[in-house]
């Protein structure tokens, strides 16, 4: 068979938007009713109610754990915390120009190489690798971050839930429970969001047999662009080219006369407002307070605002989640590795949700190129 569809004039589904590829069980977003459920859930009471690590339980057995499920899951993942030498050694070796999400990346390859239950696809051996990943990556992401201000890595601490430590780690030093509160948040609303293009990018290399942590790397390509998870850290960009809250209308006019896609507005399902937003921004709100830091509120109002007057267009996660970060003192290179580690609850829930019922991901295109013609022959 042609990829060329016959008959009728082929309907293009730019971007795929709009189209439906799969079923999934894990997630299911409502732009109807601006609605996000996690394995039927709603986000915001998972939010209020849970740690990051129940909800990453929950993504990859269906179910929120009970507390001796919840103790053994825990145990694990602080057992497996640490980096290796040879981990610690190739990022080392990588230059400071790097992206942090290059660096991510790399480690997440090196660690890939390095597993030798890489090449088995039981779910057994996948969900022992999610688990492996997800405790390493707050190593990952701190380990790189401090190297850039030539300062030492901070080892994990056991006796620590997952956000409390990931902090301790970055700046070592034991963090304050908003500050823990506020960062666990964010990572459970980054958690899983349906088949966004790093995920469906994890899902198609899944597709052709190839093993889990290939997909997690070719995940952390996709997210690292502006359009997807690159946006928080384009926020704080955007936030530090505008300065304060009275140059933001001036600013927007100026970047919209340009064409310039604004950071941290819009989005490719929810078209009236992400169903997160409310959650996140009282989480920004709270680090405000607690950082005292009014006048960044302020710049995030007035652009909110002068945005929705001149485009209706609303926010995303990724407009409060970076001026948070930011707040909570992470540089903002390292934003989109945040994200990153705590997208892989999602990507290798998608994974392992792909593997147990595959097809190859292959669709069709629509060839516009020459007719066929022939090579000359050669005098
Ligand atoms: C957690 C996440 O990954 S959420 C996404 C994070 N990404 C961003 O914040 C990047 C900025 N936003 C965008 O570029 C877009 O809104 C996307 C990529 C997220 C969604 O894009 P699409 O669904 O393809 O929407 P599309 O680009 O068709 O937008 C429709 C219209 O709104 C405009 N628009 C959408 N978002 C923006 C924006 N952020 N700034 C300016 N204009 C925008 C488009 O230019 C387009 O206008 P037009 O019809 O005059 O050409
Ligand atoms: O769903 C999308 O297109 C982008 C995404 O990952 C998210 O919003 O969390």
């Amino acid at each position: 068979m042609s990829d060329q569809q016959q008959g009728a004039a082929p309907v293009i589904y730019k971007g795929l938007a709009g189209v439906p590829v799969d079923y999934t069980a894990i997630s299911k977003v409502n732009p109807e009713t601006n609605s996000l459920l996690y394995r039927g859930y709603p986000v915001q009471e998972l939010a209020a109610s849970v740690t990051f690590e129940e909800v990453a339980h929950l993504l990859w057995y269906g179910e929120l754990p009970d507390d001796s499920q919840l103790a053994a899951f825990e145990e694990r993942e602080r057992s497996l915390r640490g980096l290796d030498h040879e981990v610690k050694h190739i990022i080392d070796e990588l230059p400071l120009s790097a992206h942090p999400m290059d660096v991510v990346r790399t480690a997440v390859s090196v660690i890939g190489a390095s597993d030798p239950a890489t090449p088995d696809d039981s779910p057994e051996a996948n969900l022992d690798k999610a688990i492996r990943l997800f405790a390493k990556l707050p190593s990952i992401v701190t380990y790189d971050q401090r190297r850039r201000h030539e300062l030492e890595f901070v080892e994990p601490r056991d006796d620590l839930g997952y956000s409390a430590n990931f902090l301790w780690q970055a700046f070592g030093e034991a963090p304050e429970l908003e500050v823990v509160t506020a960062f666990d948040v964010s990572m459970i609303l980054y958690a899983e969001h349906s088949f966004n293009a790093s995920t469906f990018t994890a899902r198609v290399i899944t597709s052709t047999l190839a093993d889990l942590y290939s997909a997690v790397v070719g995940a952390i390509g996709a997210l690292k662009g502006p359009l997807h998870g690159g946006a928080n850290e384009a926020v704080m960009h955007a936030f530090d080219e505008i300065g304060t809250a009275d140059a933001a209308a001036a600013w927007l006019d100026a970047a919209l006369a340009e064409k310039r896609k604004i950071m941290g507005f819009g989005h490719r399902v929810y078209k009236n407002g992400d169903s997160r937003v409310p959650t996140m921004r009282d989480s920004l709100e709270r680090m405000v307070e607690h950082y005292d830091r009014p006048d960044l509120l302020e710049l995030y109002v007035a652009l909110e605002t002068a945005m929705a007057e001149r485009k209706g267009i609303k926010p995303n996660l990724d407009y409060p989640s970076g001026p948070a970060y930011h707040l909570m003192g992470f540089d903002t290179l390292t934003f989109t590795p945040l994200f990153a580690a705590s997208r892989v609850t999602g990507w290798t829930a998608h994974i392992m949700e792909q593997s147990a019922a595959n097809a190859l991901i292959r669709p069709l295109s629509v060839y516009n190129g020459p007719e066929e013609r022939h090579v000359p022959a050669k005098a």
